[in-house]
């Protein structure tokens, strides 16, 4: 029996228009689409979803997500995760190592796919730390990690401090043709700070996180990434200094990729309304000179994908305040909406581009064989009601984790029903 998505808007990059299509589905491949113009296809016996004028896209995939287990079960697991993530149009998640344990050895990647497999809902490829328990002192056994299944190698939390350290596993990975994964932070220009340096920290007394935390690693990284010829991928890009150190880079052909978040497009520094640990997140919101830049570097490719850093916790965590609470906040439930209200409906951004920062670029940097709408592909496959306006919820978040800063925002562009390797896994 084969599947039937009937009247799917989808995108034809070539053209620059959307096209009404019936895609069939066979065996977790796309096997057909279809003109709509041609009229109804024959879909006896065969099962059928009207997507009714809706888009149809490959499903998105996030490059950069926590789902806390094992060990932060509270703030949230596999199951609630991915279905959150599947609720969002994700198909396709990687999960940070900074779990408890931390992902540093093969038995924990293996924890993970096992815990997919039973209750998982969409692919989950997990990352495997760099330092063993993210601690920068001992690199882990990047062998094993790679065979249990680990795609990349990130200590994402934390940033690896020592300059050898990160050399050695950039040098250990290239010889494996792994990839690099970096949370650029020197620790020492960030202590006692919880937002950025500039008009909010000022107006409130608070010591600022400096750009050039961020910017220094980014800028040395760089540097090794061309001795080592690893790929070398940034982490939550949030300054106009690591934007310009990147576009460089690229400019030299040093084998550098690097990715931006919804609310670091979004959101300054300016736009924080109080002591609110919702509006807490590492690296924090920036200035809107900032702001700017993440946008034209999206925009020119100097940042080639979008990725959600979705980083639930608990709400007793965050009411400890802007000072003392975990920096993070959720965001598979709200990734496409925004950045579809923000920028594709103002005019900004045509849709394609948006879809292709959320689908084949990832799959393009991290050499995954999905990202695609095509007659072959894994149908891993996305509707969103593109018309559909809605105030966002956050207690009707599917995520355990309801911290974000967008609750009351209303947007357009809600996914409607997602599907995975052909099957109806999460639908409105
Ligand atoms: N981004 C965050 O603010 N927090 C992340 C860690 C990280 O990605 O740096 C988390 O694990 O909570
Ligand atoms: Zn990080």
């Amino acid at each position: 029996m084969a599947t039937w998505i009937l009247n799917g808007l989808v995108w034809n990059e070539a053209t620059g228009e959307t096209e009404l299509k019936h895609i069939r589905i066979a065996e977790g491949i796309i096997a057909e689409i279809a003109d709509a113009s041609a009229g109804q296809p024959d879909t006896n016996g065969h099962e059928t979803v009207d997507a009714n004028g809706k888009l149809v896209s490959a499903g998105f995939i996030d490059m950069h997500v926590h789902l806390r287990e094992p060990g932060f079960e509270h703030k949230e697991d596999i199951a609630s995760g991915t279905r959150s993530a599947a609720a969002g149009g994700f198909t396709t998640i990687a999960c940070m190592p900074n779990t408890r344990p931390v992902t540093d050895t093969a038995e924990t990647v293996r924890f993970i796919l096992d815990r997919t497999a039973e209750t998982g809902i969409v692919n989950v490829l997990p990352y495997a730390a760099i330092t063993k328990n993210e601690l920068g002192r001992e690199l882990t056994d990047f062998a094993s990690l790679k065979e249990a299944g680990a795609i990349g190698f990130t200590d994402d939390g934390v940033g690896v401090q020592n300059a050898q350290m990160m050399k050695d596993a950039m040098n250990l990975a290239a010889s494996m043709d792994m990839p690099v994964i970096a949370h650029c932070e020197d620790d020492s220009l960030v202590v006692g700070a919880a937002v950025t340096e500039g008009k909010f920290a000022a107006a409130n007394g608070l010591k600022g996180i400096p750009n050039e935390s961020e910017a220094i690693h980014v800028g040395r990284d760089i540097l090794l990434a061309e001795a080592t010829g690893v790929h070398y991928h940034v982490c939550h890009v949030s300054t106009e200094q690591s934007v310009r150190l990147i576009r460089h880079a690229k400019q030299f052909g040093i084998k550098v990729t690097a990715e931006v978040c919804p609310h670091h497009l979004i959101l300054s520094d300016e736009d924080i309304p109080g002591m609110d640990a919702n509006w807490k997140m590492n690296p924090p919101l920036r200035t809107p000179r900032d702001v700017q830049a993440v946008i034209e570097g999206l925009e020119d490719g100097t940042l080639d994908i979008i990725v959600t850093d979705h980083a639930p916790h608990s709400a007793e965590e965050k009411a400890r305040g802007m000072m003392l609470a975990p920096f993070g906040i959720t965001g598979f439930e709200t990734a496409f909406p925004l950045l579809y209200t923000k920028f594709v409906r103002t005019g900004k951004w045509t849709l394609g581009f948006l879809l292709k920062r959320m689908t084949s670029d990832p799959a393009r940097v991290f050499r995954l064989a999905s990202g695609v709408l095509k007659v072959g592909a894994i149908a891993d496959i996305t509707i969103v009601d593109l018309e559909q306006e809605r105030e966002v919820n956050p207690d009707s978040f599917i995520s355990k984790g309801k911290n974000t800063p967008f609750g009351g925002w209303k947007l357009y562009g809600w996914p409607a029903a997602t599907f995975v390797n052909g099957k109806l896994v999460w639908s409105e």
